[in-house]
């Protein structure tokens, strides 16, 4: 894509800026997988191996100071983003330029120093505490690993670090099971912050927590920074608490990102229709309110063969019409929806005169586009008499592939990787969006 995502409206230079970045895991789930017969080919046998795109070619920029919410549903790639950031994986491809300098290219002993400025912070603050130690240990573990102080010097450190997460400092000799979860978190805030770190990669820090503590870790998290002047990454899936905290908020989908802007032009002026399905899909109290909202159909796609183009088209509400046919934007809305109904079978017998009234109000598109719905049509009529016809498997799959070849991947959406900067409504920063309905 090689867009200069959220590219500083400040003129300053960011603290970090990632560019083309990639993490792909090799998949190896069982003896056989990866290995495919080709007898075209010597030897027949291939034992390539299929790897999941986790992150795939993603560019971004995050300020001093700043927190740059990162959001996205379950999957899509927002740990790995995290942990390839500092290094904790192997990136792929691509750089990681923190304050001038690439982490990407960095190794040994200037990749364990340059550990103490970055530290990032988990989503179980029971797992990532060891029940063993007491929590002045706990904190003081990092400044012990970076050489940091003498021991009286790292045991007054802790201290004043319990008291700015919020807890009590004369609690340093009790072990961990003596706190609540929101407690705990609190204890790896001040690990976190022991060795003064610059930039904190939170990933999923409050979603442990009940919704009634929650508010109050996060505006530590932001006094903190204040106070300390601290970067964050905030990776979370729950979208009330990306509103609570970020500044700015990039939202990701299998392995790209797909919009970034600030905070409220994000909320109040999404522009990519998964941002718009993200949000419509925040639960409301109005049943009937939900009825009339959008939601997230279909499956997300594997990651090992993500879909071309915009990785999002295969769910995508708003496909464009590829340009060859002409299509009224009413002919696009009919044959999008019978697309979709063919490609999930979830069309009920009907004879052909019926599916042009269910899906196209009796008339089919003009042209050529005509012509191919009219053929698969044909394909997937069913006699009344006689339901078991409709079951055809092959019939079926002919029509789908048929509709999907002529149309979906004919779409921009499907040839070319959308990328565009938008002029913001709210405020000045840059508003990325990558979705060819901004042309
Ligand atoms: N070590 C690994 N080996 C193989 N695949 C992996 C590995 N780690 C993650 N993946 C895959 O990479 C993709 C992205 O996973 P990741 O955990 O980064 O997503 P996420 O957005 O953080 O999701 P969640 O919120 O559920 O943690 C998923 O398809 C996941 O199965």
């Amino acid at each position: 894509m090689s867009s200069p995502v959220g590219s500083g409206a400040t003129g300053e230079e960011p603290l970090l800026r990632v560019r083309n970045l990639k993490k792909y895991f090799n998949q190896d789930s069982g003896l056989l997988s990866g290995i495919s017969f080709d007898s075209d080919q010597f030897p027949p046998i291939d034992v390539g191996q299929q790897r999941v795109k986790a992150v795939d070619d993603v560019d971004f920029e995050i300020r001093r100071g700043e927190t740059l919410g990162l959001v996205g549903e379950s999957g899509c790639g927002k740990s790995t983003l995290g942990r390839t950031l500092l290094r904790l994986l192997e990136p792929t491809e691509g750089t990681i330029d923190f304050k001038g300098e690439d982490l990407a290219e960095l190794s040994g002993e200037e990749l364990r120093q340059k550990r103490s400025e970055i530290q990032m912070i988990f989503q179980d603050p029971q797992a990532s505490l060891d029940p063993r130690m007491k929590i002045g240990q706990i904190v003081e573990e990092p400044m012990r690993a970076h050489g940091m102080l003498d021991d009286e010097g790292r045991e007054q450190r802790a201290k004043m670090l319990l008291e700015k997460v919020g807890l009590d400092p004369h609690h340093y000799n009790r072990h961990p099971h003596a706190f609540s979860g929101g407690q705990r978190q609190r204890v790896n805030l001040a690990r976190a912050l022991s060795v003064d770190p610059e930039f904190i990669v939170c990933d999923e820090p409050v979603s442990a927590l009940d919704v009634s503590i929650q508010a109050q870790v996060l505006n530590t998290m932001e006094e903190l920074q204040e106070e300390f002047g601290l970067t964050y990454l905030f990776i979370a899936h729950d979208l009330s608490v990306i509103r609570h905290i970020s500044d700015r908020v990039a939202v990701m989908y299998l392995g790209n990102i797909v919009e970034l802007a600030d905070k409220e032009e994000l909320f109040e002026n999404p522009q990519h229709p998964y941002t718009r399905a993200l949000l419509d899909s925040i639960p409301v109290p109005d049943p009937r309110e939900r009825d009339a909202r959008g939601v997230l159909e279909g499956e997300v796609p594997s990651p090992v063969d993500p879909p071309s183009g915009c990785r999002f088209r295969t769910r995508c509400p708003r496909l464009i019409a590829p340009e060859e046919y002409e299509l009224t934007d009413e002919e696009w809305a009919h044959t999008r929806t019978f697309m979709r109904a063919v490609k999930r079978r979830t069309l009920e017998p009907m004879s052909a005169d019926e599916l042009r009234r269910e899906f196209f109000g009796g008339e089919l598109p003009r042209g050529e586009a005509g012509e191919i719905v009219a053929e698969a049509i044909d394909l997937l009529e069913t006699d009344p008499e006689s339901a078991a016809v409709a079951d055809d498997h092959e019939d079926w799959e002919e029509a789908r592939e048929l509709l999907l070849e002529s149309f979906a991947r004919r779409s921009i959406c499907a040839t070319e990787r959308p990328a565009y900067e938008l002029e913001p409504e709210y405020g000045t920063d840059p508003h990325f969006a990558a979705c060819h309905l901004h042309r």
